[in-house]
């Protein structure tokens, strides 16, 4: 049997001792946690390496979450510039390089904790879109800090659509420079974060203008502070755009450019370029642009996305375990409420999710990290294949991330609203993964259009076969089966079989929503006419196909872990769960044409029941497989030891509305209260 071998706790007395209910949760433990903590961390070393990090940032004060839900945005933001740069001090100390997997893995514990995140998507896109010299050069400042950059792409009139972008880049040639500009008040960059009190240099997005023609929207490394004092540089207007939802750390700014002048040189140059006489050359295609994009969306699903659902699951699962309301039976102790059926079907469809989610970004990392050399390199002919996957991947893990999250945070009852639960700034932080880096209607649509191309080539080309698409849309070739053959509950729980009703549904969609196109245009209209007038089934088509490739991505790690099979068992439960939970809230897809019959739907119902009593067996053990630390939980509910009562008691008497006294008293109730007194 495995214990935990580690455990960084928020240090206060309760830690020291399990409560009952957790500890008697562990006792049998069907699986090795270890292994599949190991499985999640893609190997033994890397666990040991993330924990080792852990370690070393959670023992050390200067990162300490303790106050976290008392700060103003203000407080948040300084504590995260503070936090940002003390890690910039250790990583140096430890030489922890910036792509090293220790300062990945720190990034990761402090997840929310830190500023200056942005400074990272601006090398990131550098990496992406800048010439070698260019890579070289502002690396090397930016690693060493010497300047503060981020990433200005979104205006205040526009932010989907990239063509209708409003800040000019015009080349004069006489200088060789370009004029940057902002012609009107839309034309204010708009959100970016990093910008409104920090950044000293940003990449703006920007219509360059050049051989008296406009080129289209590529990236200019813009200084817009002083790298002396930090006022505006001339012709730079620049703040920070006020309270959000969430986000404190992190300070979005605005930025207004008159005629500010920068170098040629500062036009990213990997895809094209602009010369001296101002001639532009054309190096990659238009999606080149893209890339960037697609690279930090990739990214941000385990770095961020993903793990704030597997938190939610963690701290909602382990108080469920605690917290006991009324009995099952008239005669019985209260129970658990983890114990009640439509608790585990709130909570244990969402941990089956978290589990799917993270195997199908690692997938989707794997094929981006295969890509990424052959895309610099030019070789276009996998980008809109992943284009298309980390468009409708970030679009399906944002939406469900933020639905289950909030599903966690309601199961937890009134102490779920409590923000001393963690579960509110879970929920809040997931909800702005729905719009940054896309909005995710906008990038279902975009999965959309490369599946309707797909299937449009496919079947223009007579005998086109499997091998003539892209892998991800093979299944539209695939041999049809019309009727689903799964009779018996048990019959359902075949990776095969969920597996190609999704193929099913998913191509049938995809069918439908090219005959719905094609049908509009054979009635006149013109293709973007037609396109926008079925956009809600292509809608629907891209979801479907998403849920058809994490089904598949989740299968496809089953398999591999044969030599595993306590572990493999455990994973085929959650991939069986998430399957028929995905099916069954989409049911009305499947029994359209007739692929499910109601019969067939409630022999799976039968079936999906059973796993939740299953699963319930290892929910807590399935928790602690993330082994997330406590501080990175930072809840008073979630933490490992159980201790939620003592700590949400202690944590409320930290809280400054009971610590800094109560002008309200002084000024408005004790006058009241007093013209009373002397009637009573
Ligand atoms: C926390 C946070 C951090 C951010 N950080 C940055 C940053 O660092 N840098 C940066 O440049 N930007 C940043 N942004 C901005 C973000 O990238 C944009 O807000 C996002 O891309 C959505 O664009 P939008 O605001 O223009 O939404 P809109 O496009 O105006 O969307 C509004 C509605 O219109 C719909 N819609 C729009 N176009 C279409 C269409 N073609 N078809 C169908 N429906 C459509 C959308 O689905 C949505 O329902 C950030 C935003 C947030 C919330």
């Amino acid at each position: 049997m495995d214990s935990p071998v580690h455990r960084v706790s928020l240090g206060d007395t309760w830690s020291r001792r399990v409560h009952p209910d957790i500890a008697s949760e562990r006792f049998i433990q069907s699986f090795s946690v270890e292994q599949l903590t190991n499985i999640l961390d893609g190997g033994a070393q890397n666990t040991a390496l993330r924990r080792k990090v852990e370690s070393i940032i959670h023992s050390d004060p200067e990162f300490s979450v303790k106050d976290n839900y008392f700060m103003t945005q203000n407080e948040r933001y300084v504590a995260a510039v503070q936090k940002k740069f003390h890690l910039q001090i250790i990583a140096k100390r430890l030489g922890w390089s910036e792509n090293s997997p220790e300062l990945y893995y720190a990034y990761r514990a402090l997840s929310g904790e830190l500023a200056l995140g942005l400074h990272t998507v601006f090398l990131k896109s550098l990496q992406s879109l800048g010439s070698e010299e260019q890579i070289a050069k502002w690396t090397l400042l930016c690693n060493e800090f010497r300047i503060i950059a981020s990433y200005a792409q979104t205006e205040l009139g526009h932010g989907t659509n990239l063509r209708g972008l409003e800040t000019e880049a015009t080349y004069d040639a006489a200088t060789q420079e370009f004029v940057v500009h902002s012609p009107t008040l839309t034309a204010t960059k708009w959100w970016p974060g990093d910008l409104g009190r920090s950044a000293t240099h940003t990449l703006v997005q920007a219509q360059l203008i050049c051989s008296g023609a406009r080129q289209g929207m590529h990236a200019f490394i813009v200084p817009i502070r002083s790298l002396r004092d930090h006022t505006p540089l001339p012709g730079v207007t620049v703040g920070d755009i006020g309270p959000k939802m969430d986000y404190d750390h992190t300070d979005h700014g605005f930025l207004r450019l008159d005629h500010v002048r920068i170098p040629r040189e500062n036009m990213l140059s990997r895809f094209a370029q602009v010369l001296p006489d101002g001639t532009y050359v054309k190096l990659g295609t238009q999606q080149t642009n893209y890339f960037s994009m697609v690279v930090v969306r990739v990214e941000l699903l385990l770095g961020e996305i993903i793990p704030l659902l597997q938190k939610a699951c963690v701290i909602a699962i382990r108080y469920s375990t605690i917290r006991r309301q009324s009995s099952i039976q008239p005669s019985d102790p209260e129970a658990k409420i983890l114990d009640y059926q439509t608790q585990q079907q709130k909570l244990l469809p969402q941990l089956a999710t978290a589990y799917a989610f993270h195997f199908l970004a690692s997938n989707l990392l794997e094929f981006l990290h295969s890509s990424y050399d052959a895309i610099r390199n030019k070789d276009f002919s996998h980008l809109p294949e992943l284009h298309a996957l980390s468009a409708g991947i970030k679009a399906m893990t944002s939406d469900l991330c933020l639905q289950g999250s909030e599903l966690c945070r309601r199961a937890c009852g009134g102490h779920g609203y409590s923000k001393l639960s963690g579960l509110p700034s879970l929920v809040t932080r997931v909800t702005a993964s729905c719009t940054y880096e896309g909005d995710n209607t906008v990038l279902y649509l975009q999965t959309a259009r490369f599946l309707v191309k797909n299937f449009l080539q496919a079947h223009a080309i007579p005998g086109s076969t499997q091998k003539s698409l892209p892998p991800s849309v093979a299944y539209l070739t695939a041999p049809y089966l019309a009727r689903c053959p799964a009779q018996k509950a048990a019959d359902f729980l075949h990776p095969k079989l969920y597996t190609t009703a999704w193929a099913h549904v998913a191509a049938r969609l995809i069918k439908e929503s090219a005959h719905h196109l094609e049908t509009l245009m054979q009635s006149g209209a013109d293709w973007d006419k037609a396109w926008n007038q079925t956009t809600v089934i292509h809608l629907q088509t891209a979801k479907a196909h998403c849920y058809y490739i994490s089904v598949k991505s989740f299968t496809e790690t089953l398999e591999k872990l044969e030599n595993k099979p306590a572990v493999q068992q455990v994973l085929k439960r959650l991939c069986d769960l998430y399957a028929l939970h995905s099916i069954l809230t989409n049911a009305a897809d499947f029994l359209h044409d007739g692929f499910l019959s109601g019969a067939q739907v409630d022999a799976m119902r039968t079936g999906y029941l059973e796993l939740l009593g299953l699963i319930r067996k290892d929910a807590i053990l399935l928790t602690d497989a993330f082994d997330f630390t406590d501080p990175s939980l930072n809840s008073a509910l979630g933490c490992y030891d159980g201790n939620v009562y003592e700590r949400l008691f202690h944590w409320a008497q930290k809280s400054p509305t009971n610590t800094q006294g109560n002008p309200a008293y002084e000024k408005y109730l004790r006058p009241l209260l007093q013209s009373w007194k002397s009637k009573l």
